[in-house]
């Protein structure tokens, strides 16, 4: 059975539901946030979900939770209807949601009991908090004055209560330190161990690429990559990722403008630059002749941020899935 099944969803927005002026609308301006979309995350996966600011993800695992309902399509959860059977689905699901705010009066064993009893779960709230590393004097003070970072462990800690079936986790990282960023990550490992299927969107790429099986890329409400990430590489195949170290200022222009670049961005005096396996010549001799120099270079494999750029950045038609 897949644990999500997404069918020619299209979600849009009509002005009454908008969040912006209502007043000062027009038909226009009717938002598609998500476009046809149909893909499957199978039973006991980690699978990445990714794309650019507004690219249609929180509409998404919205619509999988039934907070926000589809204009078009289906979408089956744990092999339930999203809409019909919600109760059912949100008994068997774990959710991180992004930017998470506690109940500053509560502590934070006091939101793990909440968390306990709505899901009518016997977990001892104490390992929970053990587990996302929150300690018992951590656990007897009031969440209104945790740390962003630690208000991030609670709550995935109760997003684990009742071992979910299906684990939903927006922006997981999102305030955490790199211990906790690890420890994060150790969860994720040990839930997938256990047959549970994670379904994480973030823009912490490296987080991204260090946990999950497959990822699926969305731009403009729609999937444009599909793979695991060894396959988005071998996708992208002759599509070659420069690290040119550089004496001299260059204008980041100067080599988007070069044919066959999808993508430069700066690393201190590094160029990281996406672009096809021909046109590495030509980048070098832009910066040059831009008046820079270039004292060394090197060839990379792609990691999940050059492959997302690659995509994400490119003309839709010079990219397909
Ligand atoms: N309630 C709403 N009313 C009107 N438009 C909305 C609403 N919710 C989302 N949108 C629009 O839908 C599009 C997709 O938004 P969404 O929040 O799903 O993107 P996202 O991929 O989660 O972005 P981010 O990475 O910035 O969180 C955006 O254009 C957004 O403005």
């Amino acid at each position: 059975m897949a644990a999500i099944e997404l069918d020619g969803v299209t979600k849009r927005f009509e002005e009454h539901e908008g969040l912006v002026d209502t007043l000062r609308r027009s038909p226009s301006d009717v938002v598609t946030a998500v476009d046809s979309l149909s893909f499957t995350v199978e039973d006991g996966e980690v699978f990445g979900f990714l794309g650019p600011n507004g690219a249609g993800k929180s509409t998404t695992i919205n619509m999988l939770l039934d907070f926000v309902r589809p204009t078009s399509g289906s979408v089956r959860v744990l092999g339930f209807d999203a809409q019909s059977e919600s109760v059912e689905v949100r008994k068997r699901t774990g959710v991180l949601p992004e930017g998470y705010d506690v109940y500053d009066r509560l502590t934070g064993r006091e939101h793990l009991e909440f968390a306990i009893e709505s899901k009518e779960a016997d977990d001892d709230p104490d390992e929970i908090l053990g587990r996302v590393g929150l300690s018992q004097e951590d656990a007897d003070r009031r969440a209104g004055g945790y740390s962003k970072g630690m208000a991030q462990r609670l709550a995935l800690g109760m997003a684990l209560v009742g071992n979910p079936d299906l684990l939903i986790l927006d922006e997981p990282s999102s305030g955490l330190d790199p211990a906790g960023a690890k420890e994060m990550r150790d969860i994720v490992r040990e839930e997938a161990a256990r047959g549970a299927t994670v379904f994480f969107s973030s823009h912490v790429l490296g987080q991204v690429e260090a946990v999950c099986d497959r990822v699926g890329i969305l731009r403009n409400g729609a999937l444009i990559a599909e793979d695991t990430i060894d396959g988005l590489r071998e996708q992208m195949q002759g599509e070659a990722v420069l690290r040119i170290d550089v004496v001299g200022d260059v204008e980041l222009g100067v080599v988007e403008a070069v044919e066959g670049v999808s993508s430069a961005t700066a690393d201190g005096d590094t160029l990281v630059v996406s672009c096809t396996d021909d046109a590495k010549t030509r980048v070098i001799t832009a910066i040059e002749e831009s008046g820079a120099t270039v004292s060394d270079f090197e060839t990379d494999a792609a990691s999940l941020e050059d492959i997302f750029l690659a995509y994400t950045e490119a003309e839709p038609t010079e990219v397909t899935a």
